[in-house]
């Protein structure tokens, strides 16, 4: 009987992969005609030929991608239908249903059913596939007729051998078992804001990227156009979780770090708190605003200016109304400035042909050729520039933070040791915290055209060209066609775009990359309590219609500019138009170890929502006590048995900053290239990292150094030891020359 279920859906299972390769096929098959009708043709077809080969590979890159695992769930209902839930939605052609794809709404029954709440559900069934075959069936029984009717199939439980799997330092999804608690906030309505509070390890990440892919099929046709956006921590986190989203068939996320937020800058941590901080606090977008008021200014006298040997007078009165009349239309800095250019080009150009009409009397000066004399004068250009200088954020700022007279004159809402501060070499790289500060000046300086219009009209030129193009294909189009009306459904607008820019080709997520103004859809932002103020306000720029997922663990914060409650960091930009939900099984540390992270929290004064461990673990935490200068040479001694307690999965050493070099050189005489440079290196079985590059990762086996030093880490926040002790899924040890932090019993110290 058990032999017979399993033979039947290894059946259906092999059905369904070839139901994928036909499908498959097809894509191809349609892929390989479009690309050889090539490039004949008018522009027209070419562009929908482009698009259409777009559309098949996008296609086929999905099919490819739910290869693993493609089905793990069938329900069996009341009414006696068997539903099978995979990663994607699969049809007959004669469209009938073969496969439901996790998200549709009827789906959600497998992941919240219980015998309780059955419904409509009568058996869920796990499938653990190997390649293509079925390894394994595993059965709830929810009615429990059924229990008595059937045999059913029992195993270690999907859900704790998921959670038991070695590491391999990429996160892998989680869509075969998702819990009921992380199911409804990943179907969570889209609109407005949804924080999602929860402890280490109750699967925020996870919930967040699948809430990603769940958004994206729910809300296809507006999240198609706008895109969505993930914001990470660091590049190495984005990079843990870059897999996850593909594997759920979704390739249209764009995903950020915070300090690649900015196009065209890849920004490097701060390495000072106290830096970071500040640039992180509202006070700063104070600043950049004066910063930016400040390049406007009135001269303190009159000032002549040479124009083709005319002396013309400038005054502080005719800049000044300029000023004002520029600054009233509203427009960012840079656009403002044409206003004000324009302004005193005339009334410069009317006082040339005034003079010139003075001295030939009776000859009218043609105005044109004036205007153009005036505006190309250099004593012109350079009084107006001085007045009202154009200006990238690159430059305000690298500017405000090297001269110190401006940083003093427009930072007057900091103290003196604040400005101190904030002084840096001028070719100093940009830095995470620098990034939402060009972001705000960007905002307040607008388009900078520092080519005085050039640029402007090389887009102008490039677009009647194209223009042109296209009236002339129109005008080529085979007579037969516009008898049939293609040329009164086809403008030469149209046609131009085709022809325009290939930007105007890309999908939502392509272009939303490299557009610091794109709006997106819905953003969604992980590890949310690092962020500062200035790094929020950029983020509600980036999505006007605040529709956002918040997730992150407000104890866990680490970032000095991070926030100490949800309600200070978000009212500012929410009000209280926000929701918060809690997750609260923890999935990734066992009890004891989860237990012990909890208590030295708890000395430490932090309030911690400790989440139930949902295993019991191998191993208690071990404290190794060390004399001083002892602690890498300990390191070392222990490898061996930590590296076979990991049994082929991953170990993390994570250390104060000042003893990752040192333990790294020592690991390395020993196990060579198999230490990892940092939280990067996934293919390395040993790395060694400090806690904030911990942040976010996990792996099998954790030693943590010094963890006094860590608690003492960012003035005191005790955020970095805890998220240091709650990484591990197996194993954790303390090697520590100081005294343990409260919290940590001495009693488990191992000899
Ligand atoms: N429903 C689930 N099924 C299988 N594994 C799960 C489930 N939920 C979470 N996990 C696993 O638990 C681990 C922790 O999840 P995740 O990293 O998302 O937690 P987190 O809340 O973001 O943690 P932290 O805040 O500590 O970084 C991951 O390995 C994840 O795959």
């Amino acid at each position: 009987m058990l032999d017979a279920d399993l033979a039947h859906e290894r059946d259906y299972v092999r059905g369904l992969y070839r139901r994928l390769d036909e499908l498959r096929d097809e894509k191809r098959g349609q892929l390989a005609a479009v690309r050889k009708a090539g490039a004949i043709g008018s522009v027209q077809n070419i562009s929908e030929r482009d698009a259409f080969a777009a559309m098949y590979e996008d296609r086929l890159a999905q099919l490819d991608a739910v290869e693993d695992r493609l089905v793990f769930g069938r329900l069996d209902l009341d009414d006696g239908e068997a539903q099978y839930i995979g990663r994607i939605g699969l049809s007959t052609d004669d469209l009938r249903r073969l496969m439901v794809d996790w998200r549709a709404p009827e789906a959600s029954h497998f992941y919240q059913a219980t015998a309780f709440d059955r419904q409509g559900v009568r058996r869920r069934r796990h499938l653990i596939l190997q390649g293509r075959d079925v390894k394994a069936i595993e059965d709830d029984i929810l009615d429990s007729d059924m229990l008595d009717a059937a045999h059913h199939h029992q195993g270690e439980g999907a859900l704790l051998a998921a959670l038991n799997s070695k590491r391999t330092g990429r996160m892998a999804d989680i869509v075969s078992t998702i819990q009921a608690e992380q199911d409804r906030i990943i179907r969570a309505p889209m609109p407005g804001a949804l924080v999602v509070q929860g402890g280490p390890g109750t699967g925020k990440t996870a919930v967040a990227l699948h809430r990603a892919a769940y958004l994206l099929y729910s809300h296809r046709d507006r999240l198609k156009s706008a895109g969505v956006l993930l914001v990470g921590p660091s590049p190495s986190f984005m990079k843990y979780i870059e897999r996850v989203l593909p594997s759920l068939g979704e390739t249209g996320v764009v995903m950020s770090s915070l300090g690649r937020l900015m196009p065209g800058i890849a920004a490097v941590p701060e390495d000072d708190a106290r830096i970071a901080k500040l640039k992180g606090s509202q006070r700063m977008a104070e600043v950049i605003a004066a910063a930016v008021a400040n390049r406007q200014r009135i001269p303190a006298g009159d000032r002549i200016l040479d124009v083709e040997g005319q002396k013309l007078l400038l005054t502080p009165r005719q800049v000044r109304r300029a000023r004002d009349k520029a600054r009233a239309t509203g427009k960012p800095y840079n656009e403002a400035r044409n206003t004000f250019v324009k302004i005193l080009l005339r009334e410069l150009t009317e006082q040339l042909q005034s003079k010139i009409e003075a001295a030939s009397v009776g000859n009218n000066a043609d105005r044109a050729y004036l205007a153009e004399d005036v505006r190309q004068a250099r004593d012109v250009r350079v009084a107006l520039n001085l007045c009202w200088m154009p200006m990238a954020p690159q430059k305000l700022l690298a500017e405000l933070f090297s001269k110190r007279a401006i940083l003093d004159a427009v930072a007057t809402n900091l103290t003196a040791e604040e400005r101190e501060l904030l002084v840096r070499p001028v070719d100093a790289p940009w830095t995470e915290a620098d990034v939402p500060l060009l972001d705000e000046a960007a905002e307040l300086l607008g388009e900078a055209d520092a080519s005085g219009g050039s640029e402007a009209a090389r887009r102008e030129a490039d677009r009647r060209r194209d223009l042109e193009n296209a009236e002339r294909t129109l005008a080529n189009l085979d007579s037969s066609l516009r008898e049939q009306g293609i040329d009164g459904v086809v403008s030469a607008e149209d046609l131009a775009d085709f022809q325009e820019a290939p930007e105007a080709r890309l999908t939502a997520a392509e272009r939303a990359v490299g557009d610091r103004t794109w709006a997106y859809g819905h953003i969604i932002v992980d590890e949310a309590q690092e962020l500062s103020y200035m790094q929020w306000r950029l983020l509600v720029r980036r999505c006007p219609l605040k529709s956002f997922t918040i997730v992150g663990d407000i104890a866990q914060t680490s970032a000095s500019a991070g926030a100490s409650s949800w309600g200070s960091a978000l009212t500012p930009f929410f009000g209280d138009r926000w929701q918060l939900e809690e997750l609260t099984v923890n999935y990734r540390t066992p009890s004891q170890i989860a237990e012990a992270a909890a208590r030295m929290a708890a000395a430490a004064g932090l309030t911690v929502s400790a989440p139930k461990a949902v295993r019991e673990g191998q191993w208690p935490p071990l404290v190794d006590t060390v004399p001083a200068g002892e602690v890498i040479g300990r390191l070392v001694a222990s490898m061996p048995e930590e590296l076979r307690a990991a049994d082929g999965g991953l170990v993390a050493v994570i250390a104060p900053e000042e003893l990752v070099v040192p333990a790294r050189a020592a690991l390395r005489d020993v196990y060579g290239a198999r230490v990892g440079q940092g939280a990067g290196s996934f293919d390395q079985d040993i790395v060694v990292i400090d806690p904030r590059e911990a942040k976010g990762l996990e792996f099998d086996v954790v030693v943590v150094l010094e963890p006094s030093r860590l608690v003492d880490a960012h003035h005191g926040r005790v955020g970095d030891l805890y998220v240091a002790m709650t990484r591990p899924t197996q194993r954790l040890r303390l090697i520590s020359s100081e005294p343990l932090p409260a919290g940590i019993e001495a009693e488990l110290a191992v000899a």
